[in-house]
């Protein structure tokens, strides 16, 4: 996709009310009634995690932090349809939903906010594209939602933005026609006329996997072999702790800690708080059920989408819509960035209720797709 393409990708110009028919979108593909749920309860206020201390990792805040930060598997599987009466947990859950309804029930209100503007959209992809499982090496996403997300392409200028590394997500994802960005957005690559900073320190010259050129906007550069020194060391330190792996993002690294028996989760913090005690440019984040360090720099999802809005064009608030589907800790900086000056839309992805700075929710990556196939739907129907 090139800058060219991007900017003659179509505005929903309709002044006309919205109505499914209209846009041609199937009624099956709402699954939940337009008007929300039904039922009426207060909103659950959900409290606000605090930064968990470094300086003490077997303090409650760290480990808590880590044991909240993925819903545990039974809740992931459970059926999505919604039924008040089945337990308490589904009660929580439709409360929640007040303050984050569904992106699906909102469908023509987002819709509404699109019109005389372009929708850019922006996807994360563990959790998001491909549903959690155990092992990263296999979250790989279903057909029918790489067909899904190539349509929305079509109409759309569309990001993978990741936290793994850029070339793994490409591989994953396998979409020629979108942008990528790695390592939680420090490494993003656009096609050569389109970079902002083209003369900037951060950005270099490469080919694609098309061998075209391309420019690479890296913010986290000068770190690219201390974080090759501190993934060998965390590899070396967690070798004996079963179940525990290390990923190297080129600008960061992942200790998952999924696998690991929860009693040996105090000592996984401790050895990437030692790490991170020699290297004071690097900090931690918290991903699901991953401790990931990363370079200490003013950049984040959030920078990164507001970063490729203005080199794909779009930098004008007005002419824009952006969308962010993302389920993780790390999409909340894109989600703020989003509801501050863009005015755009946030969708947290989450089985279980949490607080967030998006606007809207899905449930899973089911709805994801739905979502996504509702948005190709609009324009398919401009097409005929
Ligand atoms: O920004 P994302 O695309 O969401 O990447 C965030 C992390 O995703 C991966 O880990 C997560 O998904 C795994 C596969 O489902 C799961 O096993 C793991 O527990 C999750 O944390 C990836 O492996 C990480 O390196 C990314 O940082």
């Amino acid at each position: 996709m090139d800058l060219n393409s991007a900017q003659a990708s179509p505005v929903l110009t309709d002044p006309s009310p919205l109505n499914k028919s209209r846009l041609g979108i199937h009624s099956s593909l709402f699954p939940y009634s337009q008007s929300g749920p039904s039922f009426s309860t207060s909103v659950l206020s959900i409290p606000r995690k605090k930064p968990a201390k470094l300086d003490d990792v077997r303090s409650n805040g760290w480990l808590d932090a880590m044991k909240s930060s993925s819903p545990p598997r039974k809740k992931i599987q459970k059926d999505v349809n919604i039924d008040v009466s089945s337990d308490d947990a589904d009660v929580n859950y439709l409360s929640w939903m007040i303050k984050y309804p569904s992106a699906l029930n909102c469908f023509q209100q987002i819709m509404r906010q699109a019109r005389n503007k372009q929708i850019v959209i922006f996807l994360d992809y563990d959790g998001t594209l491909s549903p959690i499982v155990d092992d990263p090496d296999r979250a790989f996403m279903s057909n029918e939602m790489r067909s899904v997300v190539s349509n929305v392409a079509k109409y759309f200028p569309t990001t993978i933005i990741s936290g793994r590394r850029r070339d793994k997500v490409y591989e994953l994802v396998g979409l020629t026609e979108l942008y990528y960005a790695g390592s939680h957005g420090m490494d993003i690559m656009l096609p050569i006329k389109n970079t902002l900073s083209a003369n900037d320190s951060n950005c270099i010259k490469d080919t694609d996997q098309q061998g075209k050129e391309v420019n690479l906007f890296q913010p986290a550069r000068k770190f690219l072999s201390m974080i090759d020194e501190v993934f060998k060391t965390l590899v070396e330190k967690t070798k004996d702790i079963k179940g525990a792996k290390v990923e190297h993002h080129k600008f960061c690294a992942s200790v998952h800690y999924r696998n690991v028996d929860e009693n040996n989760w105090s000592l996984i913090a401790q050895y990437v708080h030692d790490v991170l005690k020699d290297y004071p440019r690097l900090r931690l984040t918290h991903g699901r059920k991953v401790l990931e360090v990363r370079p200490d720099i003013d950049w984040d999802k959030g920078k990164a989408v507001e970063f490729l809005l203005k080199s794909l064009g779009f930098s004008n608030p007005r002419d824009v819509l952006p969308i962010y589907i993302g389920d993780d800790r790390t999409d909340e900086d894109a989600f703020k960035v989003l509801r501050g000056k863009y005015e755009g839309y946030g969708i947290l992805v989450s089985t279980t209720p949490k607080e967030s700075n998006a606007s809207f929710s899905l449930k899973d990556t089911s709805q994801v797709k739905m979502f996504l196939e509702c948005l190709a739907k609009t324009m398919e129907v401009d097409d005929i």
